[in-house]
């Protein structure tokens, strides 16, 4: 199967959990188009059988490109098995309303793009305090603040919080069910 990769990334971790998914898709036998959506580099190769998306909650939304390109492409991306992959802080946190505040952000993108993946994994994402400027060192605290499970971030060391074998277990079990979809 060809599958689309398509993320959006700011500060880097999105890009590298779209990069190991690419990375395991190819191990699987299939063949992975890993796809900046924000630059449209890459794309219109060739029709994707499959598609895969990955995009991070910043300031309470995802990525004006992200979510441009999810509308735009809606049409061919429910005609085919997909995917999201939702990067966020809050997901880490030990309350349940913050992470449902963090489910919340990919039901929102679902309801106004139109676009149904059938499967959405909630990613907890990282902390690049060394690449902040002083607005996002107070923005990013302040979220850090709320999500305990973050706890000793409100330094400035550079945290990640990935869990890999969750997005490794998530993109096999996706795999399994793309190849017995049946449009
Ligand atoms: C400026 C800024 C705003 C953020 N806003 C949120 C937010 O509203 N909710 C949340 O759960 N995480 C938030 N985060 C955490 C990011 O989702 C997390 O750092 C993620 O790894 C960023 O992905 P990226 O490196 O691909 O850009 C924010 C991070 C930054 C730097």
């Amino acid at each position: 199967m060809i599958i689309l990769v398509g993320y959006t990334s700011i500060e880097g971790q999105t890009r590298k959990i779209a990069s190991a998914i690419a990375e395991q898709v190819e191990a699987r036998g299939h063949r992975a188009v890993l796809f900046d959506v924000a630059t449209m580099a890459e794309y219109s190769l060739e029709r994707p059988e499959a598609a895969i998306l990955c995009a991070p909650v910043h300031g309470g939304r995802y990525p004006a490109p992200f979510f441009d390109f999810v509308h735009r492409e809606r049409g061919w991306l429910n005609g085919v098995p997909s995917a999201f992959v939702s990067v966020s802080l809050m997901i880490a946190s030990e309350y349940s309303e913050e992470q449902d505040e963090a489910r919340h952000f990919a039901d929102q993108l679902i309801a106004e793009t139109g676009w149904t993946p059938r499967e959405i994994a909630h990613v907890a994402g990282a902390l690049r305090f060394a690449e902040y400027d002083f607005f996002k060192r107070w923005m990013v605290r302040r979220i850090a603040a709320k999500a305990p499970a973050a706890e000793g971030v409100s330094g400035k060391a550079d945290r990640e919080f990935t869990d890999w074998s969750q997005v490794a277990g998530f993109v096999d079990g996706w795999l399994e069910k793309a190849l017995a979809y049946e449009p």
